[in-house]
């Protein structure tokens, strides 16, 4: 298969990007097109007052498009929406007029405003103060305004842009300052809602029925309007994040150009292997950087997304050496986008990649969330973004009216990855999948409904909004401990300091680690205490808002890492062996011959040591390490094989079993594709999750694969593996029978954290564990799920 040469600009500009590479070596494994989508616009209702439509005009909206109306009008009848459509369909205005129309005509009404990023709330607030609606004082509350305007903010300022780390740690615990803004509280807008998923959800969805009972308090009951990128069962999800009901509009109605995506799989380097001699692919990255410089040299806007920041650099710095030596006068063109993420900086690299001062630019998923760029003419994203939701929010950066534009996916060298290059209508038809958080997590339960007591005594009545019983065991836990107290009334914080400055949202528990500069004792972050002897082990690279950082040394007991400036050229992956007890099985599902369950597990781990590995993906070499185990509590899925099954005593003829003695192998294969592929149905990143495999488990008495969550208490991402068992496991099997390597590769099996080294590991073997699993869940449900597998080998693939 071979590009276009005669049709669109968007396939002209591909057959640029492959001009050269040999047939056999030909990397585009699928190209597809997405039609141009027009406008459908709608009237403003009646209720909009004259001076927000003159508002919205001047800011350069003559008319509304359906989607917005509908939203608005939802929220401005009292009902909680979520509007999920595409990139750049003006999800803003569908919250900002219902918001501003209230508070032009009601002077006591007030809204809040929160966003993931304060970047993100900074430039929302520009928007609005920029429609000079009188009377609003639009301000922003977060932990850069200074102390000596927050009174103000407080006590003036009708539209207050925050984010949920200051709602939980500055206005929560101090309502009582607040009690004219909460009892005017008209709306509470949600913006980037997806983002609020895993853990960090868990421990927003919480925070907002915090929002919500403190504003009842005071006599308010606020409409929510969330913004989300497109994303599974968007009421579903919304609902769950607010704790009420909530309706979605998904009907998009802004207009977008013609797309032309093609997937994009970087060839096996001859001169390079890497653990244990397998082959590797050239990076993403460096594929990345020679397709901008192909395009820039077309003359094409192209935004080029890596996944790290490093790599952005790299990958920007490639693209220039190339230009160097092919179009000196194109090389100042790329750029890469700094860390730092100023509202300024993010409005100069707009307007230069606007008015052509710049062609490219790469950069992190740092220019995904509230960057008003869009109409680009290419976006390469150099490896999955990790969901669909920010693959189709990346790629819809491309697109303007009148010409179709590129999207270029590069597969990175990871199981998801290699799968997505081959089967196209998992990245290009499949919907969005649905975000997961879980705020019955007694990890994340425990520490808002201490917060929640100390903000105002906890009745029995209002413990239905926090899970019910769940929430009733958690409060006799922390009425044991001593941490709260329990009244004939209620739930009462027990005196002394609030529990909230210990309450980390972004991590899993009250445990943290204190990631401090040496030299400077400068606090740069805090990590988990749960992850941080793989993430902050003495000799690991700790990157911090762009910037590299060593650790030198990991104090558990003290819960710091210190950490120096440098910047060496290779990034550090921990290793750490795993054991896996059963504590109880939840839910079980039986078949001839093989169960999958869903319970918790506690995860006894130690790190062993840590790889140097280059962004070639070279090997530098393993460091041991001695490091204390630690112990985590969580959720997983696992399935159990009867050994006869497995070594083929009980299979019909013609299907040959494993031999005993490669079991461990194909084990230890299948559970690392799995971990790899489980992000296809759960919003969650490899890293989120782990793995263990054993021939003969103590608890199952069986060969048992588990994939656990990473976090205490879980986040839910086992809970979707086992409502997606068969989907996943399907997956899986496609992914290491799609890649070309012989016995395994980072691209199926291999994974980049294996505490063994990736040892042993059987790709074959691999094919027939997962082979047997749904063949036996088939005999049972009655449905073949090698067929479905075959018919879509025929006609999927590409290659
Ligand atoms: N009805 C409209 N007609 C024309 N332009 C519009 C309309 N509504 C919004 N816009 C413009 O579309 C652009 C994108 O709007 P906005 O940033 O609100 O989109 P979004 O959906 O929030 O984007 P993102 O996907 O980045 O979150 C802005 O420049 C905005 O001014």
């Amino acid at each position: 298969m071979n590009a276009d040469t005669t049709g669109s600009r968007a396939r002209r500009l591909l057959t640029r990007a492959t001009a050269g590479v040999p047939e056999e070596r030909y990397p585009v494994t699928h190209v597809a097109d997405l039609p141009a989508r027009g406008a459908r616009f709608a009237d403003w209702p009646d209720w909009v007052p004259e001076l927000v439509r003159d508002a919205v005009k001047a800011c350069g909206v003559d008319k509304p498009w359906n989607h917005q109306v509908e939203a608005a009008s939802l929220a401005r009848a009292g009902h909680n929406v979520v509007v999920a459509t595409g990139t750049a369909s003006g999800k803003s205005l569908a919250y900002q007029v219902p918001v501003l129309s209230t508070l032009a005509t009601d002077g006591k009404a007030t809204a809040l405003y929160l966003s993931p990023t304060k970047a993100l709330a900074g430039d929302q607030l520009r928007v609005v103060s920029d429609m000079d609606v009188p009377d609003i004082r639009p301000a922003r509350y977060d932990g850069d305004t200074p102390q000596s305007e927050r009174a103000w903010v407080r006590d003036h300022s009708r539209w207050v842009f925050t984010n949920p780390d200051m709602l939980h740690r500055g206005v929560l615990p101090a309502h009582p300052r607040w009690a004219r803004f909460f009892r005017g509280l008209s709306y509470v807008v949600v913006d980037e809602c997806h983002s609020y998923r895993g853990v960090f959800g868990s421990h927003v969805a919480l925070l907002l029925r915090r929002l919500r009972r403190i504003s009842r308090h005071y006599g308010a009951d606020p409409v929510f309007v969330l913004a989300s990128a497109t994303t599974a069962e968007p009421a579903e999800f919304a609902t769950r994040l607010i704790g009420a009901d909530c309706v979605a509009v998904t009907d998009d109605a802004s207009p977008h150009g013609a797309r032309t995506v093609a997937l994009w799989e970087p060839p096996l380097l001859e001169e390079l292997t890497g653990e244990n001699d397998a082959p590797v692919r050239r990076s993403a990255g460096a594929e990345a950087a020679r397709i901008l410089a192909e395009l820039v040299v077309e003359g094409a806007r192209t935004l080029a997304f890596v996944r790290s920041r490093r790599g952005a650099e790299l990958t920007a710095l490639g693209a220039k050496r190339i230009l160097a030596e092919v179009a000196p006068e194109l090389a100042d063109k790329v750029a890469a986008y700094r860390a730092g993420y100023l509202p300024e900086e993010r409005r100069e690299l707009e307007s230069a990649l606007l008015d052509g001062r710049l062609l490219g630019v790469a950069t992190t998923n740092a220019l995904e969330l509230g960057v008003d760029i869009s109409g680009l003419d290419a976006v390469i994203l150099a490896g999955y973004p990790g969901t669909l939701a920010s693959f189709w929010q990346q790629s819809g950066r491309a697109g303007r009216a009148g010409d179709d534009a590129l999207v270029v996916f590069v597969a990175r060298d990871d199981p998801l990855d290699t799968y997505l290059a081959h089967h196209p209508a998992a990245l290009l038809e499949r919907p969005v999948e649905a975000a997961v958080l879980d705020p019955t997590n007694p990890y994340v339960l425990a520490p808002h409904l201490a917060c929640a007591a100390a903000e105002k005594a906890l009745v029995s009545g209002e413990l239905d909004d926090f899970g019910g019983d769940a929430a009733r065991t958690v409060l006799d836990g922390l009425v044991a401990d001593s941490v709260l107290r329990r009244r004939p009334s209620g739930w009462y914080w027990t005196a002394g300091t609030p529990p909230h400055s210990d309450v980390d949202i972004r991590g899993s528990g009250f445990e943290q680690v204190a990631v401090v500069e040496a030299e400077t004792a400068r606090l740069l972050g805090t990590v988990d205490g749960a992850s941080a002897c793989g993430t902050v082990h003495p000799g690991a690279v700790y990157l911090h808002r762009g910037e590299s950082y060593v650790v030198d040394e990991l104090d558990l007991d003290q819960g710091i890492a210190f950490v120096h400036r440098e910047d060496p050229e290779w990034t550090t992956s921990a290793r750490d062996v795993v054991d896996i007890e059963v504590l109880d099985t939840v839910e079980r599902r039986v078949y001839d011959g093989v169960t999958v369950n869903l319970g918790h597990v506690a995860v006894t781990s130690r790190v062993v040591g840590y790889l140097r590995r280059m962004p070639s993906g070279e090997v530098l070499d393993h460091v041991p390490l001695d490091l204390p185990e630690q112990v985590l509590h969580t959720r997983a899925v696992w399935y159990t094989i009867d050994a006869q099954l497995l070594c083929g005593t009980r299979r019909e003829p013609g299907r040959a079993g494993l031999e005993p003695a490669r079991v461990p192998g194909a084990l230890h294969a299948a559970e690392h594709a799995a971990i790899g592929l489980l992000p296809l149905f759960a919003t969650c990143d490899r890293w989120d999750i782990g793995g263990v495999s054993t021939a003969v488990h103590a608890d199952t008495g069986e060969a048992t694969v588990f994939v656990h969550d990473g976090h205490p208490g879980g986040a839910g991402f086992a809970d979707r593996g086992y409502a997606a068992f068969v989907p996943w496991l399907t997956a899986t099997r496609e992914a290491v029978i799609s890649c070309e390597c012989p016995a395994g590769c980072p691209s199926c099996v291999q994974s980049p954290k294996c505490g063994n080294g990736n040892e042993p590991l059987d790709k074959a073997g691999a094919v027939a564990v997962l082979d047997i699993v749904l063949a036996a869940i088939g005999a049972t449900t009655g449905h073949d799920h090698a067929d479905d597998q075959a018919a879509e080998d025929s006609t999927g693939s590409a290659r």
